[in-house]
């Protein structure tokens, strides 16, 4: 091993701005939130000349930025990461700037945390500033040890572990990667967490990346790698994959498939590395996962006035085109085991898989206790090596591109689009079935519950269309309104060749799903008055402003870990089909249609289940949870399954998310200090969980808050998920609202004006079967029979239509 010198630095200087950082780093907050409609890109940092930016220190520009020289009293001045953009000073929005010690800019910030305080009495020493030999080898040997010493039991097929895996999965090619890549971290990670105990570094200082020590040069240094520069950086199509929506070398992979997550806030591992948070502030025990969710997320049928299960189920296609996490696998893609058969013990320490974090069970638990199962398989995300060659904690990987862009329509990658494709008239693949277009068949065995050939799944561009037969029907929609585009586009342009057709209809296609996201489902979620904060509330006329390649679209551990799985708790237990008319003609349990797609065969059961959709209301966003979920997920032929509210819980814990309490001090609030400051049930079901507010995981105390006036969920929630949308919108070239001074594959203003007709419903009628639906409520995410929203028949002139000569091309 050849040992690197980085420069020595006894101050540590904090890194604060990411203009300068590579792809992968920079945790660059959005600039979304300004209140008026000034060009805020003109706002922010001065960017450093294009090209090589490595090795420029931020600055900032000289008047574009104010620099206060103390911050206000109550006001920190911290790290970026430390300060999301809605946080920040002067009208609660805009950066304002101010020094940080050791030379470095931080931001005067109204979240109060200051994890670079210097801390009182104690002078630092210096540190190490570059990973002796001995820490290389030790961690090479350690890293061995897990590999190859322990037993490995991989999860076998028909226990409901092996479909919960499926929701990591994508492809045999996507495993063996992620492996790779996976195992290039953890020996990362294993080498900081060693380096970081012998040098005493506090754990502070890794969570704000406040370590300059690089491993350049070394073993480690396997992924690290420089900017990356586009060939094609005005492509009119976005890429599958998302990479080159921003152009610049050092941001070109931002969002891309196979890039970390973001954060909000520094994350909480207990080591600062990866260690995850299962301690309370107090230094005792988190009471496990299975407890919290048993006894805070009872099942309590609560069905929500306005919206209906439509809204909950575009909601899980939308978080499967954004974010898709992997879990640590085996070399052949087997899923890892960490518990002895039937659930009866965890596996002795010595026997476990690393990334073993199984979730134990009481024996006093008044459903699992009955089946004498006392451990449920978990297993930790893989992580995004280090692409900056730099010690820091890990960061978990999302697989699928970041940028709401239909990947689970077309795949988040070249080849897996290509397998779908007919390569005829621009048209995706589909199965027949009775003169019907269902999804095509899936051939790869790891995807479905079973290798019995009559019962196989079907194929989309996102490997979890199965999980739930209403999720495969929104799939099915969205591929026939692709098919539907592509033939109108061939008829009315005769000359165009399947490329051209093809790429037309996707780009038609991503921005009808983006104007239904941004016009009627967010509002529905976050409502009006946080659209209108986070500016995301789409035009009526001409181009969009507001595209930052400041802007860091990826998505962050608090949107993918908790926030935007609020809409776990949306979920009946029962989905209701209707024939026409009111009456019920067969109640479905849900897990009798997880990865059972087989009622799919029925001729009407398209319809039916579109009309159950958005007839049936869906449940409220609450700490309420049907145990269709967190008794029964995926439980196949066995008498129980899973539990998926414990699994948020323990998620949210290995993705080292921070407490709930401060993300309210990140909204600028008051944190809890007392479960009394809450009201007395709630807060006496909270200490009867938790030692200390500190304690309430994120997940937990986002569902437990009242939601905001005409949205589903509570402020912090929203905040979380409009900073989200905010990324997709401001840092997306390719977003359907801007013009051509941003994006290369613009549309015409006319163009426009016809994408802006789109609606859900709209999208229902033109691609039903019109067996059962022969009408649709103009307002598709709102109940049927909520006052002016009485459904109307699909020809109807209140049901706008997106007039497709407007691409007519000469
Ligand atoms: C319809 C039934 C649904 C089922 C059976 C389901 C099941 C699951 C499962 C098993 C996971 C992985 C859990 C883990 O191990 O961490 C997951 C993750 C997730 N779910 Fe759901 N879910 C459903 C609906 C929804 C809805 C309606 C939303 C949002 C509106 C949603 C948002 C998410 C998000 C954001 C993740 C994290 C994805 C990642 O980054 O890997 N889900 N879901
Ligand atoms: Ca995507």
């Amino acid at each position: 091993f050849s040992v690197v010198k980085v420069k020595r630095s006894t101050t540590a200087p904090v890194e604060v701005f990411t203009t300068t950082s590579s792809a992968t780093e920079a945790p660059d907050f959005t600039t979304a939130g300004l209140e008026d409609e000034e060009d805020y890109t003109t706002r922010v940092w001065e960017l450093p000349p294009k090209g090589d930016t490595e090795g420029i220190t931020a600055k900032p520009a000289s008047s574009l930025l104010i620099k206060c020289d103390t911050c206000p009293e109550n006001v920190t001045c911290v790290p970026q990461i430390q300060c999301p953009a809605h946080v920040r000073m002067k009208d609660h929005e805009k950066p304002q700037i101010c020094d940080l010690p050791g030379g470095t800019f931080g931001y005067c910030c109204l979240t109060g945390q200051n994890h670079t305080a210097k801390r009182a009495g104690t002078e630092r020493t210096p540190f190490a500033d570059f990973l002796p030999l001995s820490v290389l080898e030790e961690s090479r040997q350690k890293f061995e040890k897990l590999m190859h010493n322990v037993a490995m039991l991989p999860v076998r097929r028909g226990q409901p572990e092996f479909l919960h895996g499926i929701a990591f999965h994508s492809n045999a090619v996507d495993d063996k990667q992620n492996f790779h890549l996976s195992n290039s971290a953890m020996q990362q990670i294993i080498a900081g967490q060693l380096f970081s105990k012998k040098e005493e570094i506090p754990v502070d200082d890794l969570i704000t990346n406040n370590v300059q020590v690089d491993f350049k040069k070394t073993p480690l240094a396997h992924h690290c790698s420089g900017p990356h520069h586009c060939s094609e950086p005005n492509a009119r199509y976005r890429s599958f994959d998302g990479v080159c929506n921003n152009k610049l070398p050092h941001r070109s992979l931002w969002g891309s498939a196979g890039q970390p997550m973001e954060r909000l806030l520094p994350p909480a591992y207990e080591d600062g590395i990866w260690t995850p948070r299962l301690h309370s502030v107090d230094g005792s025990e988190l009471m496990g996962a299975r407890e919290a969710s048993r006894r805070l997320m009872t099942d309590v049928d609560l069905p929500h006035l306005k919206y209906n299960l439509l809204l909950m189920q575009f909601g899980q296609f939308v978080a499967h085109d954004v974010t898709q996490s992997a879990s640590v696998r085996l070399e052949g893609g087997e899923l890892v085991e960490c518990c002895t058969a039937n659930g009866a013990q965890a596996l002795p320490e010595h026997k476990r898989h690393f990334a073993c974090m199984p979730i134990m069970v009481s024996p006093d638990d008044d459903f699992y206790g009955t089946f004498n199962v006392r451990c449920m398989n978990f297993v930790r995300l893989s992580l995004a090596p280090n692409t900056d060659c730099k010690v820091g904690y890990g960061k978990q990987r999302s697989k699928v591109s970041h940028f709401i862009d239909a990947s689970t329509v077309y795949g988040s990658s070249e080849a897996t689009a290509r397998e779908l494709r007919e390569f005829n008239g621009g048209r995706l693949r589909m199965s027949k079935d009775f003169g019907r277009d269902l999804l095509p068949m899936i051939s790869d065995k790891k995807a479905c519950e079973s290798d019995d050939p009559g019962k196989t799944c079907y194929k989309s561009g996102d490997g979890r269309t199965n999980q739930i037969i209403s999720l495969i029907t929104l799939h099915v929609l969205f591929a026939r309104e692709h098919n539907r585009i592509a033939g109108e586009l061939a008829r009315l342009n005769s000359h165009l060749n399947d490329e051209t057709l093809f790429q037309e209809a996707r780009r038609i296609l991503i921005a009808e799903l983006q104007h239904i996201v941004y016009n009627e489902y967010l509002p529905a979620v976050i409502g009006p008055i946080q659209m209108k904060r986070f500016r995301l509330v789409p035009q009526h006329h001409g181009y969009a402003k507001g595209y930052s390649e400041e802007v860091n679209p990826a998505i962050t551990n608090e949107f993918s870990g908790a926030a935007f799985r609020m809409g776990h708790s949306t979920i009946d237990g029962k989905f209701h089909i209707h024939k026409r008319g009111n009456k019920v003609d067969e109640t479905i349990n849900i897990p009798d249609v997880m990865f059972n797609p087989s009622r799919m065969r029925i001729r009407t059961f398209y319809d039916d289940m579109l009309r159950t959709l958005y007839t049936q209301p869906m449940q409220k966003a609450d700490n309420f949870i049907t145990h269709g979920l967190s008794r029964f997920l995926f439980r196949g032929h066995n008498p129980f399954g899973l539990d998926l509210a414990a699994f948020n819980i323990q998620r949210g814990r290995d993705q080292g998310l921070r407490g709930y309490n401060d993300y309210l001090e990140v909204k600028g609030l008051r944190k809890l200090r007392s479960f009394k400051d809450l009201p007395e049930e709630i807060g006496n079901k909270l200490a009867a969980v938790y030692r200390h507010p500190d304690d309430i995981d994120l997940w937990v105390g986002g569902l437990l808050e009242n939601p905001l006036n005409d949205a589903v969920v509570g402020s912090t929630f929203s905040e979380i998920i409009a900073d989200q949308f905010s990324r997709f919108k401001h840092g997306d070239r390719y977003f359907y609202e801007y013009g051509k001074d941003v994006n290369p594959g613009a549309f015409t203003l006319e163009q426009l004006d016809e994408i802006r007709k789109t609606s859900m419903a709209r999208l229902i009628c033109d691609n039903a079967d019109h067996l059962t639906l022969m009408e649709v409520p103009p307002s598709a995410f709102v109940q049927a029979g909520f006052p002016h929203n009485a459904p109307v028949r699909c020809d109807s002139a209140n049901l706008p239509f997106v007039n497709l000569r407007a691409w007519r091309m000469n």
